[in-house]
């Protein structure tokens, strides 16, 4: 008796999981959407694959095989198609974020908030967001530039004290950490007045890149499951027990970020007065700049993005820019022969300005754009939800709720935008369609724009643009009039690790001076 009782609770359960999973794979508008079978059942794949770190190579492959739409979860489409692009990421969007980014949200001394960039709704994205921007314009970072020359003198002196080691030869650097270390004390010397010390010190100061990389592994995970979250680093009590286990404590992060972050908000040793600017985060604190009132708690999320996000994310396009220029000496020389030639008729300074290299140097500008193309910082989705009324991408309805994701990636390689050759390395492919532009055909330029999401786009567009493009307009330029950048291997394909952010690995370079300079 007690065991036909237990079979019949049994199949019950059976056939209720069956209904369930049945129910999700044939999901109405949705069944139709092609993509790999076992995606559109369970959460399990997508976790498996995003864990495995390639989930850039990964979409670029699926939409290769599966065409503009493709099905990447029970309720997950992946779409490709150039003219849903402006709709979904829209400056007034009704497009919100998904529930991926919940766990992007800062853990602080009273539990999770929503920041700038993880809110999830519209609304509180706009009141998170005015009192804050003023202090990212280009105007700001142009005030704020003489600290990123600080930044780049600390770099070249460490080059040329190596140099002068060696004899004058040539040095071996890894490239891939010294931009991450420039990267990172740039944005924490316009943010908060000083340089970590990263470069100065030849080290993760404090461990906090590899904080924040811990934590991305999280993240970008647990983000394709996120109802897991609250089960997981989401639960007060887990996080505590997780703090005892190496390898979760790696990932359980979040607090510590937050903590360092307040940790500078509070200081006392940064005197503002007689400097002849106010950096980032004396401006979040002013409640003056756009007449809005910021909380001391959100002044620290709003300084956390910076740490969060204001490091990997410039590294990253600085080391693919390096990359692909040396992988391609026909650019690497014509960029040298520009700045060779502003610089042989005096129109460069000592370091050079950002004025400098956006307004005289269009080959560079293109170069720049070429590397963010081919290699976008972020190389996993940027997912919003359906909004009511539903939504139809290439023709076929995909209703209200469901998520939607265009990954950087993905978008930039499509041929139909940019041309057959879409997996080279070619900046003049931007040159010639802003000359298209100029001739009165602005087409070709207008799609590849659209399609270029590398700072991503609409309400959600990166806020620390301006930041990371007055880093790299002064690195790259300054560098290679200086020295000269090989490969320590010249057949290198760089390595991989894609957890929200495309971090490449195995950037080693021989550097050495150039003998004119
Ligand atoms: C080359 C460098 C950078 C790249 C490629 C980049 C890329 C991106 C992308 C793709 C997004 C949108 C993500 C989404 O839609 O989910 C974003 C948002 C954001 N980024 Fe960046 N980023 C860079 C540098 C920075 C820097 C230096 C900072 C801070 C100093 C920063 C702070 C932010 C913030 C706060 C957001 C959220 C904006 C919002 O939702 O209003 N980023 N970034």
């Amino acid at each position: 008796m007690l065991f036909e009782r237990l079979y019949v609770v049994l199949a019950t359960g059976v056939i209720a999981i069956v209904v369930l999973y049945a129910n999700r794979r044939w999901r109405r508008h949705l069944r139709d959407v092609p993509g790999p079978f076992w995606d559109s059942f369970s959460y399990v794949p997508r976790l498996l694959k995003t864990a495995y770190g390639q989930r850039c190579y990964i979409d670029i492959d699926l939409h290769r095989r599966y065409g503009s739409l493709v099905r990447v979860g029970p309720n997950e489409i992946s779409f490709s198609d150039s003219s849903a692009l402006s709709q979904v990421y829209s400056a007034n969007t009704r497009y919100e974020k998904s529930d991926f980014y919940v766990a992007f949200d800062a853990k602080g001394p009273h539990g999770s908030m929503p920041t700038v960039f993880s809110t999830r709704s519209e609304k509180e994205h706009r009141g998170l967001k005015k009192p804050i921007y003023g202090a990212y314009t280009m105007a700001v970072m142009l005030e704020l530039e003489p600290l990123t020359d600080d930044c780049i003198h600390i770099f070249e002196r460490k080059i040329d004290e190596k140099i002068s080691q060696s004899r004058g030869q040539v040095i071996v650097l890894d490239m891939n950490e010294w931009l991450h270390w420039y990267a990172f004390d740039v944005v924490m010397s316009v943010s908060f007045s000083k340089p970590l010390g990263f470069m100065q010190q030849e080290q993760d100061v404090g461990g906090l890149i590899a904080a924040i990389e811990g934590r991305l592994r999280y993240t970008a995970t647990v983000g394709q499951a996120p109802f897991l979250h609250p089960y997981l680093l989401g639960s007060n009590l887990v996080s505590k027990v997780a703090n005892y286990i190496p390898a979760l404590a790696k990932m359980n992060t979040s607090r510590r970020i937050v903590q360092f972050t307040a940790d500078q908000v509070n200081r006392s040793d940064v005197d503002q007065g007689g400097k002849g600017y106010i950096d980032m985060l004396e401006r979040f604190k002013s409640t003056g700049l756009d007449g809005e009132e910021i909380s001391p708690i959100n002044v620290t999320v709003a300084a956390s993005g910076n740490v969060f996000a204001g490091s990997d994310t410039t590294a990253i396009s600085l080391r693919a820019l390096f990359y692909y220029l040396i992988k391609s000496p026909r650019c690497y020389d014509k960029l040298v022969r520009e700045i060779d030639d502003l610089d042989q008729t005096g129109q460069l300074s000592g370091v050079v300005r950002f004025t400098e290299s956006n307004e005289l140097m269009p080959f560079m500008q293109a170069c720049l754009k070429e590397a963010m193309r081919l290699h976008p910082a972020v190389g996993m989705p940027l997912e919003r939800v359906v909004p009511e009324g539903g939504i139809t991408i290439s023709g076929k309805f995909i209703p209200q709720g469901t998520v939607i994701g265009a990954n950087p990636w993905v978008v930039a390689r499509d041929p139909a935008v940019y041309g057959d050759d879409v997996d080279e390395f070619r900046p003049e492919r931007w040159l010639e369609a802003q000359q298209e532009e100029k001739e009165g055909d602005s087409s070709r330029l207008r799609a590849m724009e659209r399609n270029f999401l590398a700072f991503g786009a609409g309400s959600r567009t990166c806020l620390g643009k301006n930041v990371s493009l007055l880093e790299m307009n002064k690195l790259i330029p300054q560098f290679l009039r200086k020295y000269k950048f090989e490969l320590v291997d010249p057949d290198l394909k760089l390595g991989m690790q894609d957890y929200w952010f495309a971090k490449q690995t195995g950037l080693v370079c021989k550097i050495s001076p150039r003998s004119h300079k």
